[in-house]
C-alpha cells in the first residue's frame, strides 16, 4: 500500500485572499503548500481594472510571509462598463491571467456583476481574441429560479449561448457542484471546470440535517450525493478539463453563524491532506498530481512547478480548529473524516 506520494507543487485555480488582515491571516494557509493561484477579484470595491488589479497584487506580495514561494495570478472582475483596451492592456502586460463574470447578486460581493449579457460582448469578442480565459460563477439569479436549478439553468440559459456566440472564447466553469456541470463539460472543447474541496465531500444533508451548518454553506450550495459522487468521478477521472480550484473563501465566524449567514468555506489550510483522503477512498492517488498540479497549468498555458511537495500517510493529523484574523476568527472546514495523509515540512 502507498504511504508516500511526491507531487509536483501543487496550484489552486480559484482562491478568495481578501484584503487587509483577512488576507495577512489567510495567505500563508495557502503559500504552505500552494505555488500558484488564481486570485478571484470579488473585494469591495471589485478590482475591475488593470489598475486596481496590480495594487492588489502588490498587497498581495506585501503581506506574503517570509521565505514564501508563491505567485499570485491576477483577474479583473467584469462589469458592464468594463474597458475591452484596459482588459487588452492588462492581460498584455502579464498583469492577468483571466477575468471572472459574476452574474449581478449571485454570491458573496457580487453588486457589480453582470446583468445583461449582452453589455459585455464586445469585451468578451476581445478576450477570444486575444486569447485570454474568462471564469464563470455558473448560477442564475433569476428569483423563480430554485437555489439548486442554478447551476444547470445558468448552462443552459447563459453558459451555453455565450460559448455559441463566441467561438475560441476560453472559458472556466468555477466550482461546478452538479452531474449536469461535468456532463456539460464532458460535451466541450476550449473549457476547463474546476472542482472545491468542500464539493467532493459534502452534499445538502451535510448542510441541513440534525440542525443547520454555517460553515458548510457556501455558493454554489452543496447538491444530492448524485452530484457530490459525479464530482468524484470527474476529479478523478484523469480528464484535462476537470482541476483543482478549492474556492476558499474565509469570512469570520461572526458572519458565518449569523442570521443571514455568509457563503463560503475555508478549505486553505486542510486541502491537500483531505484531497488525498478522497482520492485514496477513490483508489485514484496516482490521479491527485494530475488534479492538483498538472491539468491547471496545462489549461492555462503555463507550465508546471518544478518543485515537489510530499505526502505520507501515518497517524490522523490534525489542523487548528479555527485562525485568528485580528480579534476574530475563520472556521477551518471540516472534512468529518479523520486525515491520515499529512504534508512534509
Ligand atoms: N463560494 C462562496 O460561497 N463564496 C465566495 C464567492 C464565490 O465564489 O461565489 C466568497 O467570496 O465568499
Ligand atoms: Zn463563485
Ligand atoms: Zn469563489
Amino acid at each position: 500500500m502507498t504511504n508516500k506520494l511526491t507531487l509536483r507543487r501543487p496550484d489552486d485555480w480559484h482562491l478568495h485572499l481578501r484584503d487587509g488582515d483577512m488576507l495577512a491571516a489567510v495567505l500563508p494557509e495557502t503559500t504552505r503548500h500552494f505555488a500558484r493561484a488564481i486570485i478571484m477579484p470579488n473585494l469591495v470595491p471589485p478590482v475591475v481594472t488593470g489598475a486596481q488589479a496590480a495594487a492588489y497584487r502588490d498587497r498581495i506580495t506585501a503581506a506574503m510571509p517570509n521565505g514564501a514561494d508563491f505567485t499570485p495570478l491576477m483577474t479583473l472582475y467584469l462589469t458592464e462598463d468594463t474597458d475591452a483596451e484596459d482588459v487588452a492592456r492588462a492581460h498584455a502586460s502579464g498583469l492577468i491571467t483571466a477575468v471572472k463574470l459574476y452574474p449581478a447578486g449571485a454570491t458573496t460581493n457580487s453588486a457589480s456583476g453582470v446583468s445583461n449579457f449582452d453589455n459585455v460582448r464586445p469585451v468578451l469578442e476581445k478576450m477570444a481574441e486575444i486569447g485570454l480565459p474568462l471564469c464563470l460563477h455558473g448560477e442564475v439569479t433569476d428569483p423563480e429560479i430554485d437555489i439548486f436549478d442554478r447551476e444547470a439553468v445558468f448552462i443552459d440559459r447563459v453558459l451555453d449561448p455565450i460559448r455559441k456566440s463566441t467561438p475560441g472564447l476560453r472559458t472556466v466553469m468555477e466550482h461546478i457542484t452538479t452531474k449536469d456541470g461535468v456532463d456539460y463539460a464532458k460535451s466541450q472543447d476550449n473549457l476547463g471546470a474546476t472542482i472545491t474541496t468542500h464539493h467532493l465531500v459534502i452534499n445538502r444533508n451535510h448542510i441541513l440535517v440534525g440542525g443547520i451548518k454555517p460553515h458548510y454553506y457556501c455558493l454554489p450550495v452543496a447538491k444530492r450525493e448524485l452530484h457530490r459522487e459525479a464530482l468524484v468521478e470527474a476529479a478523478t477521472s484523469g480528464d484535462a478539463r476537470f482541476f483543482l480550484g478549492t474556492d476558499s473563501a474565509p469570512h469570520t465566524d461572526k458572519l458565518k453563524e449569523n442570521a443571514c449567514g455568509c457563503a463560503g468555506c475555508f478549505t486553505a489550510t486542510n486541502t491537500m491532506s483531505i484531497l488525498a483522503e478522497v482520492f485514496e477512498k477513490q483508489g485514484a492517488l496516482e490521479k491527485l498530481e494530475a488534479f492538483t498540479s498538472l491539468k491547471g497549468p496545462a489549461f492555462y498555458g503555463l507550465p508546471a512547478n518544478e518543485k515537489t511537495i510530499m505526502l505520507s500517510k501515518g497517524a490522523p493529523v490534525t489542523y487548528p480548529d479555527k485562525i485568528t484574523v485580528g480579534d476574530e476568527t475563520v472556521t477551518v472546514f471540516d472534512p468529518g473524516f479523520p486525515l491520515h495523509w499529512r504534508v512534509a515540512d
